[in-house]
């Protein structure tokens, strides 16, 4: 049960979950507005209210940002021992579903046979079957109890382009995609189930234009944050929103700056981010800079371009040995007719060195333009 009211907001409804906590669309009883409201989880018991407190002076701190692309936070405050941050709701779709969506439009017979579309939680999850076998992150943590797991748990092991796009998936249980219930029914009859479209599906001039579009202004608004010293340290299609104006907005930034060391450790040692985009440093361990986020959107491009992620494993250590050890396969393999300027930027930014990818991200909004 979501509380009632979480300081001065009343809460209205559970926008999602997602690893560091739950997200509510809530009014604000002073001004009437609605806001998304993070309730955010430290991961154990309530912080004592001091430290509770000192962290929502720090996020406070987010507030004084402020850019087109980048997620507007209003306040910040602590409810029952946990900190909360207000933001700016965004109406719009994850990065992830805003291409689905713009690709499952042209598959779908007439404009009036489609349900409204809603997003109600974007954990990384939403393009795979979930693992059944999960004990690969209890394995995985009895091996090694250093790294936060459920981060893993959190994301499909692969993605293969049937999921990627399937058009009856996005309506499942998570709720994360809700559609009209006449688009659903197919699911249950198998044999009436549109085929896995082709990987040349993944090029339409549409999808490439708004994905284009799309990390251009993620270019900027990582630019923006890392202009003002901040890392993202989180970057993957959920964070990435898309409001109905195409406008994007970079979400989730800075939070692990707060709840994590430079290297992304938490203080109970655990690992804040999302296995699948974590640059090589940031599975070491190691200091990170802009240069990491950088790596993770190169993932994202990649991904989004060729309909599978660069590396995919069934357990985080055997993951992190690919992101480690072995090069990708080359983009272009994957999808002979890619955009070949957008898979060469997307194979730069994934190189295993911070050196060796493009050093910032006006230089990647540069080669994006190109
Ligand atoms: N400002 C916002 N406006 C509208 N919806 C939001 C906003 N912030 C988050 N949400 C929704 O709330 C859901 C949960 O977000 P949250 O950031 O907790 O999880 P996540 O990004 O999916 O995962 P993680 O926390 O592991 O990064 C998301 O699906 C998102 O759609």
């Amino acid at each position: 049960m979501p509380p009632k009211a979480i300081g001065p907001y009343r809460v209205l409804e559970t926008l999602g979950s997602g690893g560091a906590g739950t997200v509510y669309r809530a009014l604000d009883r002073r001004s009437n507005d609605e806001v998304a409201l993070k309730l955010l989880s430290t991961g154990g018991p309530s912080l004592d209210d001091r430290a509770a407190r000192r962290l929502a002076r720090e996020f406070e701190t987010l507030a004084d940002l402020a850019h087109p692309n980048v997620v507007k936070v209003f306040e910040a405050g602590v409810h029952a021992g946990q900190p909360y941050l207000a933001m700016e709701l965004i109406e719009g779709l994850t990065l992830r579903h805003y291409l689905d969506v713009s690709f499952n439009d042209l598959h779908t017979p007439t404009p009036a046979s489609r349900g409204p579309l809603a997003i109600r939680r974007t954990a990384d999850d939403d393009f795979g079957s979930e693992d059944p076998g999960a004990s690969d992150d209890d394995d995985a943590s009895e091996d090694d109890g250093t790294f936060d797991l459920n981060a893993f748990a959190e994301e499909a092991p692969s993605e293969d382009l049937a999921s990627f796009h399937g058009a009856e998936d996005d309506s499942d249980s998570d709720g994360m995609l809700v559609v009209d219930p006449r688009r659903a029914a197919p699911r249950a009859a198998p044999p009436s189930r549109p085929t896995a479209p082709k990987v040349a599906d993944l090029n339409r001039p549409e999808r490439m234009g708004k994905l284009k579009d799309a990390m251009l202004q993620v270019c900027e608004a990582l630019a923006y944050i890392h202009g003002h010293g901040l890392v993202h340290r989180d970057l993957k299609p959920s964070n990435i929103m898309v409001d109905d104006d195409r406008q994007v907005r970079l979400m989730d930034f800075g939070l692990a700056k707060f709840l994590a060391d430079d290297a992304g450790i938490t203080a109970d040692g655990k690992l804040v981010g999302t296995y699948r985009y974590m640059a090589p440093e940031q599975i070491l361990g190691e200091p990170l800079d802009g240069r990491s986020d950088l790596y993770s959107l190169g993932v994202i491009l990649y991904e989004l371009m060729s309909g599978r992620p660069p590396f995919d494993a069934k357990t985080p250590h055997e993951l992190w040995r690919q992101v480690l050890e072995t090069e990708p396969p080359p983009l272009l393999a994957l999808n002979l007719h890619g955009d070949p300027q957008l898979a060469r930027v997307a194979h730069r930014l994934i190189r295993k060195e911070p050196d060796d990818r493009f050093q910032t991200a006006e230089e990647v909004y540069e080669a994006l333009s190109e």
